[in-house]
């Protein structure tokens, strides 16, 4: 089974809090991604459901395969099961108490970026978000301005108009070329990146080569956080049902 030892010594364990992301190299071993690319091909193999999302975006769009947490509850428990050893870590690090999201199908996602294919600038919706990489790849890098957001607060967990307006203006470019700093990270086959998702803003970059690139997104917040945008946002990010125009993430 797989299932990486939590008690590893993190030497930059402080990294979340100071920097709003935390890397950890060989998380896991190159063994344990193979065997966890495996079972997902096989997955695949049985046609079971995988959905192609496409949503042409300013600047970077959304293009990219996902299996959702209720598919993976029921045909990968091995990946349910690492979601919840991860939670340990993430706690850990966070020194604070987190939960598995409680709506299962952004829960814990795998998510496949063919070549062309990238993701949208974006804030998380909840805490503390876990990428662990399964494969090194070309191009594909996560761009992110760590600890990037003004912060209006939210109103009954509904993003406010303002709050919308303030993402929209940190996200600008020029903004983001004056005010931010942007990290790259290259994915490396069994690394971990644990970070603030909803003070980050973060993207996947096109991917470049032949090879698919492989990971696991695993998703932590406070007990009893519900969004009201729940199921817009659901629907935007893992169907591509017609209709949706604005970002779902804000009212
Ligand atoms: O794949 C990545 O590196 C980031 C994906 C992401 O930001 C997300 O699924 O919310
Ligand atoms: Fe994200």
């Amino acid at each position: 089974m797989i299932m990486k030892n939590t008690d590893i010594q993190i030497k930059n364990i402080s990294d979340l809090k100071r920097l709003g992301y935390l890397i950890i190299d060989n998380f896991l071993t190159i063994r344990e991604c193979e065997t966890l690319l495996k079972t997902i091909a096989n997955y695949r193999q049985k046609k079971y459901e995988v959905t192609e999302v496409y949503r042409p975006f300013k600047e970077r769009d959304l293009r990219y395969f996902v299996i959702n947490g209720q598919q993976i509850e029921k045909y990968l428990p091995e990946v349910w099961q690492l979601y919840e050893n991860v939670n340990l870590l993430v706690n850990k690090v966070s020194s604070q108490v987190l939960f598995p999201l409680s709506n299962k199908l952004p829960a814990v996602n795998i998510n496949i970026i063919k070549p062309g294919g990238e993701y949208r600038w974006h804030y998380d919706r909840n805490a503390v978000t876990a990428l662990l990489y399964l494969n090194s790849v070309e191009g594909g890098e996560l761009e992110m301005y760590p600890n990037y957001r003004l912060r209006f607060g939210r109103k009954n967990q509904q993003f406010t108009f303002i709050q919308k307006c303030l993402d929209a203006v940190v996200k600008l470019k020029l903004i983001r070329y004056f005010f931010g700093k942007k990290v790259f990270i290259k994915p490396r086959q069994g690394m971990i990146v644990i970070m603030q998702g909803d003070k980050c803003l973060h993207s996947v970059k096109a991917l470049e080569g032949e090879q698919e690139r492989i990971n696991v997104v695993m998703s932590y917040d406070f007990p009893g956080v519900e969004f009201i945008v729940e199921k817009g946002l659901d629907s935007y990010l893992y169907t591509n049902q017609k209709g949706i125009s604005s970002d779902p993430n804000y009212v």
